[in-house]
């Protein structure tokens, strides 16, 4: 999904709802640095950040020239050119179970004032970003949330995890198997040729990743203020394979009290192959005169704990949501992941805000693959799409057998949420526990065991970054 996000026009009802609280909500041309200095100021101050210092506005403004960024104006406040409130969204991919991405629209900040907050602001710009991804085409919305109660309201779930695992070094002895290649010191600056490529196979092979923006890989290097403290202390490894072939990157850091082992602290570790996985780990739990090793948005599902004698060296905390996912086409959404089991389910999505409201028939095959049959405007609120949505989306050929073995019964359903649609979309969690927390109904029975088993993800969902 590739086109200029600010071509869309302004959503004209977040204008007039904005504008009937003598408010301005505008799209900010990234060409004009006062306006987009006086954004950057807003949103840093709206997360309670620092002032940016030079290298890092001068990054901010990079960055936020590849986004549509929407400021919110009060002109009757001392300083009109610092918007009150603030949004930036984009078009990105989410990989999705078997490997494949599917058409998202990242969400991100998401500022209002402490002077205007609690007006129905965030809920004018939160419903028009779900407006613009349904007229980019996006078959769903994405974020990471700074507090879990904010987002449900608009459709969006909980769908990939992600935690801090702590390795206690004395007791983190190795007994997974010796990697076929080398894991090497680096430069964190000479990773920027490679990083792009290993990020975008890692990415792909893990349900809940979000492909990198310009300028992220940037930042997990250091490079964005390569003289500060921070960038100084960051260490690079670099894994490559028996051939030569670089096939991950980590990066750390050591904090410590003078005199005292320190802690190796890492929140970037890339590996498009499980052996690179492995490798980096080894190196980074591996390290003497450190007390252990803390690993930032690490997956709920980690192999560390099988590579190591004793597993209770190993600390998984503050496991929770990460990546939250608003389902805006359905029909989209389904037919682009792959799936665990063949068979033929119906879904009844109840979606207040309309975009995926209405009955899908879900027809898998064995190998994954997915046709999607969706009634045509069956319960949609149609207006935001740009593009004409068929009936049937996904895989074809390759169904038939399915649907041959299917037909003869009638097809199991079930009825749930678009919110539960977005939890169990990538495989994060069973259909069935959902059931039993009273939010996913059974229509007809084995609905649910059949579920089960079709949004089955060979990889647990995890996300490796805020956004
Ligand atoms: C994707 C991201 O960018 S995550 C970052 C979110 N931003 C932050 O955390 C920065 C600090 N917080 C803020 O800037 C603001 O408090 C915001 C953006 C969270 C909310 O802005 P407001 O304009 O006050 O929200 P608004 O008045 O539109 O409220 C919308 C709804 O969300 C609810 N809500 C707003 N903030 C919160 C909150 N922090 N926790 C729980 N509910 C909230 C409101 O009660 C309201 O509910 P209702 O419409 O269903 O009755």
């Amino acid at each position: 999904m590739s086109f200029e996000p600010r071509s869309i026009p302004i959503d004209p009802d977040a204008k007039a709802a904005l504008a009937a609280k003598g408010l301005d909500y505008r799209l900010v041309d990234s060409n004009d640095l006062e306006a987009l200095d006086g954004w950057i100021d807003a949103d840093h101050r709206g997360f309670h950040h620092a002032r940016p210092r030079d290298p890092g506005r001068e990054y901010d403004r990079a960055v936020m020239a590849e986004r549509r960024i929407h400021g919110v104006y009060d002109d009757d406040i001392p300083e009109p050119r610092v918007p009150v409130a603030t949004v930036s969204s984009w078009p990105a991919g989410l990989s999705v179970p078997g490997g494949r991405s599917v058409d998202g629209w990242a969400v991100s900040s998401v500022t209002v004032s402490p002077t205007h907050r609690r007006r129905g602001i965030a809920r004018a710009l939160m419903e028009a970003e779900l407006a613009t991804a349904r007229r980019a085409g996006a078959a769903v919305a994405m974020l990471t949330a700074t507090e879990a109660t904010i987002y449900g309201r608009f459709g969006y779930a909980p769908a990939a995890k992600a935690a801090t695992v702590e390795v206690d070094r004395r007791r983190a002895h190795w007994i997974g198997p010796d990697a076929p290649g080398r894991v090497h010191f680096v430069e964190p600056g000479s990773l920027r040729d490679q990083a792009p490529a290993i990020s975008r196979r890692a990415v792909s092979r893990t349900p809940g990743e979000i492909d990198r923006w310009p300028g992220a890989l940037d930042r997990m290097l250091g490079l964005v203020d390569p003289d500060s403290d921070a960038s100084r202390g960051l260490r690079a490894l670099r894994y490559d394979d028996e051939h030569g072939q670089p096939q991950g990157f980590a990066t750390f850091r050591v904090t410590r009290e003078p005199n005292e082992p320190g802690w190796v602290e890492f929140d970037v570790l890339a590996a498009a192959t499980d052996d690179a996985e492995r490798a980096l780990w080894r190196v980074l739990v591996e390290q003497d005169f450190v007390t252990g090793v803390r690993g930032l948005l690490r997956s709920v599902d980690e192999p560390l704990e099988w590579l190591l004698e004793d597993p209770r060296a190993v600390t998984t905390r503050d496991a929770g949501d990460h990546l939250w996912v608003r389902v805006v086409d359905a029909a989209a959404a389904l037919g682009a992941r792959r799936y665990g089991a063949a068979g033929e389910l119906v879904l009844d999505i109840v979606d207040p805000l309309g975009y995926a409201a209405g009955r899908y028939t879900l027809l898998a095959s064995a190998d994954g693959r997915a046709v999607v049959h969706s009634p045509r405007g069956e319960g949609e609120t149609d207006e935001a799409p740009k593009r004409e949505r068929s009936r049937s989306r996904g895989a074809d050929a390759s169904t038939g057998g399915a649907r041959a073995a299917s037909r003869a019964a009638a097809p199991r359903s079930m009825r749930l949420h678009v919110r539960d649609l977005a939890s169990i979309y990538l495989g994060g969690v069973r259909p069935s526990v959902l059931a039993r927390a009273g939010r996913i109904a059974e229509a007809s029975p084995g609905a649910l065991e059949l579920a089960d088993r079709m949004f089955a993800s060979p990889r647990t969902p995890h996300l490796s970054i805020w956004f």
